[in-house]
């Protein structure tokens, strides 16, 4: 069976957030399991494009509007990724080191879809399934439905995994002309609220859409930036499949990227040397508990609430409480924090800014993860943590229900919170403090985390039965 895995991130090689994280693994299980499942994204001019060899595969031309594209596929020389990897370039568009933010981002993913749609389509390739991700390609399933260009590929089952159902990459109708020749009679197919929206096209037009967990399958019929309406009535199908992680990339005992690895055996000494490594160099004081927030800084991460329930915890606690916090993104949001880092030195720490291998280090020596997120379609930090033995502080909301139970309740293993409330966030800590001060109970509970498995066999195994669903003749 053979599977197109469409993104504009992948890990190892272009990462933001946690859509490469699931692109960078997700094809390497079902490789594992029996499938031919293939990655294809934009290329960009990062380390990972710069130290590995590429074949051009393939080289054509095709049209952005009235721009004529001169286009490339590369396949990476050895498949070290665990599947085959095609980088689609495409000189003054595709080539950039950044994977978003550009004023001309439409058209740059329009191209590659385009790009993608044409090489497959000259090349005589007919997939399985084309499994596309987010809204970078969420045209691809209207495209090979009703567009005259791909009329040998109608036949293709298009699945579509929503990652984040707050961005839709909408755009307005006087950018039609980019689209190639359509039936104009489906155009209400792209539609939504008076704009192109991909991904309202995408869910409309694939076959099936999954939701990175199953309670985010129900929460976008609420709270979809919009599309609630439309997700209450295509919910016949939808999926909530939760994601898993890399256990060969997050793993304790082999992690490269952290100060000593540990086992469920070694684990109050493994996590201490990786506690002592982060606060010496972040001058924090390793007897106190080590709270850490890691991740993108925007709104729905509830990141505009930490500075003031890191500040207010630590005037309710005084000298008993650590903070370090890593992540990028709104500029506020980053001053307000920052101005913490100086009020409080010794007690709260900050880094702006993407360092991959300080995440697994403070995955592995933090006592404590904050993620008082308003929207969580999955979250991997979670994920992350738990397996480092490094208990979630969550909102309840999203995969965080699903994959987080609160160590109050029967098997738990987690704290759990309901509002998105600096009170919230900060009864959390004290929750979690009063824990500290016993440490063989948080002992066990850290060994009950490490055991938990969330690796990707269970999820990629329902991915696969879904294909086959979608296409039983393979
Ligand atoms: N400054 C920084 N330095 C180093 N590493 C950093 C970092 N900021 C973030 N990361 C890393 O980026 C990833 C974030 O993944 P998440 O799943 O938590 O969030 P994201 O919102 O990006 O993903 C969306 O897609 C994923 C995948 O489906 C869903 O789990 C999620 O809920 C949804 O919002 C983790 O690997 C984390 O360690």
């Amino acid at each position: 069976m053979k599977i197109f895995h469409l993104s504009a991130e992948c890990y190892p090689v272009a990462k933001v957030g946690g859509l490469a994280d699931v692109v960078g693994a997700l094809p390497k299980y079902q490789n594992q399991a029996g499938l031919q499942a293939v990655v294809v994204m934009p290329y960009y001019d990062r380390k990972f494009t710069q130290e590995n060899e590429f074949d051009v595969v393939f080289a054509a031309a095709t049209l952005l509007g009235n721009r004529r594209l001169f286009f490339e596929i590369l396949k990476e020389k050895t498949n070290k990724l665990g599947f085959e990897l095609y980088l689609v370039r495409i000189p003054g568009l595709l080539d950039r080191t950044e994977v978003y933010s550009y004023p001309d981002e439409r058209e740059q993913f329009i191209a590659f879809q385009l790009a993608f749609l044409d090489w497959i389509n000259y090349t005589q390739q007919t997939p399985d399934i084309i499994h596309c991700h987010d809204h970078h390609s969420g045209l691809v399933p209207f495209l090979l439905y009703h567009s005259k260009l791909y009329t040998r590929l109608a036949n293709v089952p298009t699945v579509f995994t929503i990652h984040n159902g707050q961005y839709h990459g909408a755009f307005g109708w006087e950018h039609l002309a980019l689209l190639p020749e359509i039936d104009l009679t489906q155009t209400g197919l792209l539609d939504w609220a008076g704009g192109i929206n991909p991904l309202a096209a995408a869910v409309k037009c694939c076959w099936s859409y999954t939701t990175v967990s199953p309670t985010y399958l129900r929460e976008l019929t609420i709270n979809s930036n919009g599309l609630e309406y439309l997700f209450y009535i295509e919910r016949a199908k939808g999926h909530g499949i939760i994601n898993g992680i890399d256990t060969e990339v997050w793993n304790p005992k082999t992690d490269a990227m952290i100060a000593g690895k540990f086992t469920t055996r070694l684990l109050a000494k493994g996590k201490q040397v990786n506690k002592d490594a982060i606060c010496t160099r972040f001058g924090l004081d390793p007897e106190k508990p080590l709270y850490t927030f890691i991740g993108r800084l925007v709104i729905e991460k509830g990141a505009d609430l930490l500075p003031e329930a890191v500040e207010r915890s630590i005037k309710e606690n005084p000298g008993e409480l650590s903070f370090l916090i890593l992540g990028s993104g709104d500029k506020d949001m980053e001053a307000a924090l920052l101005e913490l880092k100086d009020k409080y030195p010794g007690q709260c720490n900050v880094f702006i800014g993407y360092d991959e291998s300080l995440a697994h280090l403070i995955y592995a020596g933090a006592d404590f993860l904050l993620m008082p997120s308003r929207v969580e379609p999955c979250g991997l930090n979670q994920l992350y943590s738990l397996r480092y033995g490094t208990m979630p502080l969550v909102r309840s909301t999203g995969g965080l229900i699903d994959s987080v139970i609160d160590f109050g309740d029967e098997g738990g293993y987690g704290i759990r919170f309901n509002q998105v409330s600096v009170d919230d966030i900060c009864y959390a800590i004290f929750r979690a403090k009063v824990l500290y001060q016993t440490p063989a109970k948080l002992q066990q509970l850290r060994k009950r985390m490490m055991e938990l498995d969330f690796s990707w066999d269970r999820s990629a195994k329902e991915y696969i039965d879904l294909y086959e669903s979608l296409n039983p003749t393979i």
